[in-house]
């Protein structure tokens, strides 16, 4: 097992605000992790800190072996796949599916006049028919439903071969069935001992994929839980971190949470 993101006692300030405080939190390659808690718990800052876009008020964040503050973050960077709404909104609507993927491999957003290696092509090639995204090679990112477009940024993230993959909200907005075949896909992703670590944020219990295999849960910027999936996803948890009473159920690998009367 090889540790991908270390944070040690790391909080992070803001107008004097903790939004994030005492967090202690490790990732090794083999896990597959989510991220739960309500609005405004400080999830997105984590993977701010776990991209290395940002550097904690105190505390250490050790990424891919690195520590921040002590490298070249660009070089880091490379070594991580990240989807948010942000890095979607980078993409420029003309550009069609099939260079969103292939411009991945040398770090730019949107065509110019590169010329491709042949590898890379096939790669693409590959991520997209795996990402269910074969028939859309031609089609503009502006065209896409929003569905199409998570997994067409997740295509992109993976073109490189990250060593880590951080996914914030994959599948907010979402209809059912999009969000089902996402969940789906991200599921086979995650079985596979070739993907890289993955850590995903979500609001809802109802998008943790099967087989992802440990949950950390937060509230306030502090962790109120964190370890394997079948041990700490709990209905205590769950009531100490959103702060109501839960009914949680599981079936499957599918969890399912409702209030409790
Ligand atoms: N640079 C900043 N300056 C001031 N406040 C910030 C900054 N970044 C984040 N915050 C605040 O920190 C809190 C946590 O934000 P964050 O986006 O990490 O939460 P989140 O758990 O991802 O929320 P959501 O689920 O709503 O996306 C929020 O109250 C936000 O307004």
């Amino acid at each position: 097992m090889v540790n991908v993101l270390r944070l040690n006692d790391v909080s992070y300030v803001r107008d004097r605000r903790p939004i994030l405080d005492g967090i202690t939190w490790s990732v090794d390659d083999s896990e597959r992790w989510v991220i739960l808690g309500p609005n405004g718990a400080g999830k997105s800052t984590l993977l701010k800190l776990a991209t290395s876009a940002d550097h904690p008020t105190s505390g250490t964040v050790e990424v891919l072996g690195e520590r921040l503050g002590k490298i070249d973050v660009f070089e880091l960077r490379n070594r991580i796949g990240f989807v948010s709404s942000a890095t979607g909104r980078r993409i420029p609507p003309t550009e069609p599916v099939r260079d969103i993927v292939l411009t991945a491999a040398y770090s730019v957003e949107g065509r110019w006049n590169e010329e491709y290696e042949d590898i890379d092509v096939r790669q693409a090639e590959r991520i997209l028919e795996e990402w269910d995204l074969g028939g859309y090679a031609d089609r503009t990112f502006g065209t896409l439903s929003d569905g199409e477009r998570k997994r067409a940024l997740i295509a992109r993230a993976v073109m490189t071969d990250p060593e880590m993959l951080l996914l914030d909200e994959p599948s907010a907005s979402l209809d059912l069935g999009a969000r089902e075949r996402l969940l789906q896909m991200l599921s086979g992703f995650a079985a596979s001992p070739a993907s890289p670590a993955m850590v995903m944020v979500t609001h809802h219990v109802e998008e943790v994929p099967p087989g992802f295999t440990h949950v950390l849960m937060i509230r306030d910027g502090a962790i109120q839980a964190a370890g394997p999936i079948r041990d700490t996803l709990t209905a205590a948890n769950l009531e100490a971190t959103f702060g109501m009473p839960f009914e949680l159920t599981e079936t499957g690998g599918r969890y399912a949470a409702v209030a409790r009367p």
